[in-house]
């Protein structure tokens, strides 16, 4: 196969007989790039051993996925073409060993549609209930991996995430934004002009509010437990011929094959969340990397000042700083703190060293790609 760029033909017979040879070349390069998937799968296991083994390698995901985006010449944008590379990885790496994924369910909620957009849709998704069911469920190993909320940019931080970071030995492996959007979705047996209730978590109704006041104003809005519930509840209706709509995200309006009656509803369109990655191993550097850290600090004068201080003189970017009050004793407050580097790099280990030495206890949660997509 050569590289130079053919002329394209400009019959509609000739262009489709030119996409079906492309086809049969890019379907043959994916099974050969899956070949040696399985390849490396042995290596892994010849090397480190049934029990050790680490399948999923978060920073080399990274490194491939920066590279796609570096070298991409379009006319498909750097994103657009990322996002069929991390499929591809997902599907080769669903060949060395299937990821069972836990995550904050139940299933059609945002963190799914993170934990989609981070691994790939070839995962073996596992929704539970609360924020600390997915960290005992990836501690006992029954899942790989975990996705959790930790902060939306109008909502502010999520405490039982960061909560639950104190009594695990868990590491972060992975952050994903997602931009959160909202779509007005109904059962394709409702006439959308019929609608009596609109259901959604009552974060999302709020997130739609003068969205629905202006277009929706006289339809009464019901809270439901969380936007998946709401669509699924929004189908069973529409299977009883009740016309009853919901708000709720791609991912669940999927799941419960629903129409779109008018998409990206929130008010805010630069509504975001992060999520976590967590799991039971440390990830080398990818070159392009961030930290976190859970620091107890000793309740006396100017202990923050004293934290905050070795950031500085080593150079070492901190991108956040969040406080939770102590359960060991009363005002004393343990904070949670991201900077830029791995922890291995020099000026990071430099900073810990001396953090540790102001600090009644300094535990690094974990060192992880920079979200690329
Ligand atoms: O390079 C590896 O270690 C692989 O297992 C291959 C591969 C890939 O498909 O490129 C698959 C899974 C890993 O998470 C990272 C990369």
């Amino acid at each position: 196969m050569s590289n130079s760029k053919q002329a394209v033909p400009d019959t509609l017979p000739l262009l489709r007989d030119r996409i079906d040879s492309i086809d049969s070349q890019i379907q043959m390069l994916i099974n050969e790039r899956a070949r040696c998937a399985q390849k490396v799968a042995e290596v892994k296991l010849a090397e480190q051993g049934d029990e050790s083994v680490v399948f999923y390698r978060p920073e080399r995901e990274a490194q491939v996925l920066r590279r796609v985006m570096e070298r991409n010449e379009g006319p498909l944008g750097n994103e657009e073409m990322a996002k069929i590379f991390r499929q591809v990885m997902s599907s080769c790496l669903a060949l060395e060993k299937p990821m069972r994924i836990a995550f904050l369910g139940p299933e059609g909620t945002f963190t799914q549609q993170a934990a989609l957009k981070h691994f790939g849709k070839s995962i073996i998704s596992a929704p539970m209930a609360a924020i600390d069911e997915v960290f005992r469920e990836v501690e006992s190993g029954a899942a790989n991996y975990g996705v959790v909320p930790v902060e939306n940019s109008t909502e502010g931080v999520v405490n039982h995430t960061l909560d639950s970071f104190r009594d695990s030995r868990l590491k972060i492996c992975g952050e994903v934004e997602e931009r959160i959007h909202h779509h007005l979705l109904v059962s394709p047996n409702v006439n959308a002009d019929d609608v009596t209730h609109i259901y959604s978590h009552q974060q999302s109704l709020a997130q739609c509010r003068a969205w629905l006041d202006r277009y929706w104003p006289h339809v009464e809005r019901v809270a439901v437990s969380s936007n998946a519930e709401a669509a699924r509840l929004a189908a069973e209706a529409g299977r009883s011929g009740r016309a009853i709509a919901a708000i709720a995200g791609e991912v669940a309006c999927e799941l419960y094959g629903l129409l779109k009656v008018s998409a990206n509803i929130e008010d805010r369109p630069d509504n975001t969340t992060r999520f976590l990655i967590v799991g039971n191993e440390d990830v080398p550097p990818s070159g392009k990397d961030k930290t976190s850290l859970l620091i107890s600090a000793k309740n006396e004068p100017g202990a923050l000042y004293r934290l905050l201080e070795a950031f500085e003189r080593h150079g070492v970017d901190m991108t956040r700083l969040e406080t939770r009050p102590s359960l060991m004793s009363r005002w004393g407050y343990i904070f949670y703190i991201d900077f830029v580097g791995h922890h291995l790099d020099e000026g990071c280990s430099a900073v810990i060293e001396e953090l540790r030495e102001r600090a009644s206890e300094v535990k690094v949660l974990g060192s992880y790609p920079v979200a690329v997509l």
